[in-house]
């Protein structure tokens, strides 16, 4: 009961997003096409009796009655299809918001990586529409019952016996339900099947991926990749549909079989009246109508629950209990990772117990081999995901207490798998501190060695990306230096993230990042701020306060550059290395 009224909450919530004027007309106008065959049920027994028995207020009364009834059978579809016209234009978007922030919503990520949150998430993005059209389910669920009571009244009024009618539709519901769990089932098998196919539709058509499918002649194997993911989604689901429909036409066949049988009892009965006949004749219209909107209703209020079901099991995995503690405004301590195991879900865990200490103040570098934990240690550190046992502490308060929202305020990150937004450029830049003042984002691209958008066609106003008609694509280092001058935009985190920012730059720039990011960190040295570079190039490194080597997803070795260097062990090995190569 408790999840079909949060479903009736939903519906609701989603028809006042949609628009509460247009939501308010489309319920009115929806149930009064339900009024009409009542009106001309309840009208026509006085008109008829009063025109055999020449009695001229049952005439007036049933005529009125039928009057209004053939008003609205006649000006109802009208509004109707205006209403409906306009709630679709809204509401496929107000679906897609809900779904949007229930994704993009969460405080932390950790659920992306679950194939269950992504088949659940899948199927919302499918059904979301239906959703959103049956926002007025609630009340004409409610409308077509007392329909159907109103109707089961009159036939019993009628004939006693008829009470039962109603009871012969509750095997049909009972088949439907099973009909619509197979549905459901089939739904979530195929998830994966359509989600696949969706990501080889994207990478087919995306101008990222184009140049490297057609050097290699892709097309045609990824073509055969998504005919056999759509194939195996199609065959599960029309599998299920035609056992759905089976069984739901089977329930079905007996409702109508039922109804004809009462009137044949009616006939024969010795002491009706035409007015009587009238009205059972009529009655069939307003029983036969609700029953259809029954059987309309249930397969719809069940597929709705099942959507809406998703709707909840998402919001839950994203949903926890904010922490409270506020934020320091500078960092006495450090941020310390104690005893931090956590892994993605296979047996493996990318952090195995890790212990690692960043002193508040300093400029602090992680090495180490490809898979080492490095950007795990990250999604870690801006509290996206958390550890599965052991704690990350910020100035000694465990981060999973914090407020999250408020000390990602303070944090700034650039990615080594940073995003490339197709916005102007000053938006692209503003995004990584949007409470900041505007002329941050000048600031940030002065610091990110950036000059190039000054020479680009509107400056920062220049559109990015071709899928616009006058959008400008950038180089991959123009794209990197600008996600580096996101990272800039907030004048002063606690904690600023460096997670291979310059893989894409050619080496003079990279210098000359670098040391703007060196000057940075001096400057936000006294607040304590902590810069966290990860690279692969030692020769950016060497300079940073302290060097951590990370095997396995353990600290190996730690120190300065010359520490390590005379220590001679795996740090010494790579430097040289990579040194001897530049030679
Ligand atoms: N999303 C993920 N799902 C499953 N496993 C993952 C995921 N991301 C990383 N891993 C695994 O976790 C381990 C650590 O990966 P991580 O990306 O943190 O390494 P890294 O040191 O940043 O590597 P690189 O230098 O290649 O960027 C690896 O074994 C990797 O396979």
């Amino acid at each position: 009961m408790k999840s079909w009224v949060a479903t009736a909450r939903l519906l609701i919530g989603l028809g006042w997003e949609i628009g509460p004027g247009l939501f308010t007309l489309y319920t009115v106008v929806t149930m009064s096409s339900f009024i009409s065959p009542l009106l001309v049920a309840l009208g026509v027994r006085p008109l008829v009796d009063g025109v055999v028995s020449g009695e001229p207020r049952q005439i007036v009364a049933g005529g009125i009655a039928v009057g209004v009834a053939l008003t609205f059978v006649l000006v109802a579809p009208i509004g109707y299809r205006w209403a409906t016209i306009r709630m679709r234009e809204r509401s496929s978007f107000v679906a897609e918001r809900r779904v949007l922030r229930l994704a993009a919503g969460a405080p932390q990520i950790q659920h992306f990586e679950r194939p269950e949150f992504l088949d659940r998430l899948q199927t919302l993005r499918r059904e979301a529409p239906d959703l959103a059209d049956s926002v007025t389910m609630p009340f004409i669920g409610l409308f077509v019952v007392a329909q159907l009571v109103i109707s089961t009244v009159l036939l019993a009024d009628l004939m006693p016996i008829l009470v039962v009618l109603p009871l012969v539709a509750i095997p049909s519901l009972w088949l439907s339900r099973r009909a619509e769990r197979i549905r459901r089932r089939s739904e979530l098998e195929a998830a994966s099947q359509r989600r696949l196919a969706q990501q080889l539709f994207m990478l087919s058509v995306a101008p990222t991926s184009a140049q490297e499918l057609h050097v290699a002649s892709m097309g045609d194997e990824l073509l055969r990749h998504h005919r056999d993911a759509s194939d195996k989604a199609n065959s599960i689901a029309h599998e299920a549909l035609f056992r759905s429909v089976l069984i739901g036409s089977v329930g079905w066949s007996v409702f109508p079989l039922a109804y004809v049988a009462a009137m044949v009892l009616i006939l024969h009965e010795a002491s009706v009246t035409p007015g009587d006949v009238a009205l059972a004749l009529a009655l069939a219209g307003a029983v036969v109508s609700a029953a259809n909107r029954v059987l309309d209703l249930a397969g719809t209020v069940l597929r709705v629950r099942t959507t809406a079901e998703h709707y909840f099991w998402l919001a839950q995995q994203a949903e926890e209990e904010p922490g409270t503690v506020p934020t320091p405004d500078r960092l006495t301590h450090g941020i310390e990772l104690k005893q931090v195991t956590f892994g993605y879900g296979s047996d493996r865990l990318a952090l195995p117990g890790t212990d690692l200490f960043l002193p508040a103040g300093r400029t602090v570098a992680i090495v180490g081999e490809n898979g080492a934990g490095k950007s795990t240690l990250v999604k870690l550190l801006t509290g996206m995901y958390r550890p599965a046992t052991g704690a990350v502490l910020v100035d000694g308060v465990d981060l999973a207490t914090m407020d999250l929202e408020e000390y990602r305020q303070k944090v700034s990150a650039g990615f080594q798998d940073f995003v490339r937004y197709q916005l102007t450029v000053g938006e692209a830049v503003a995004v990584g501190g949007l409470s900041e003042p505007p002329d941050q984002v000048r600031t940030a691209l002065t610091k990110a060695d950036a000059s190039f958008v000054d020479t680009l066609p509107q400056g920062l106003d220049t559109q990015l990306g071709t899928s616009w008609v006058d959008g400008v694509e950038l180089s991959g280092g123009q794209w990197q230096k600008l996600a580096i001058a996101r990272a800039l935009v907030r004048p002063a985190p606690l904690l600023m993230i460096m997670d291979e920012p310059s893989a894409s730059l050619d080496p003079q720039t990279e210098a000359a990042v670098f040391d703007r990011l060196a000057a940075e960190a001096r400057a936000g040295r006294a607040d304590g701020r902590i810069t966290l570079l990860i690279s692969h190039r030692f020769s950016t490194v060497r300079s940073a306060d302290l060097i951590v080597v990370l095997g396995k997803g353990l600290v190996t070795e730690r120190g300065t550059h010359d520490e390590l260097m005379t220590t001679g062990g795996t740090y010494a090995e790579l430097y040289s290395l990579q040194a001897a190569g530049y030679r």
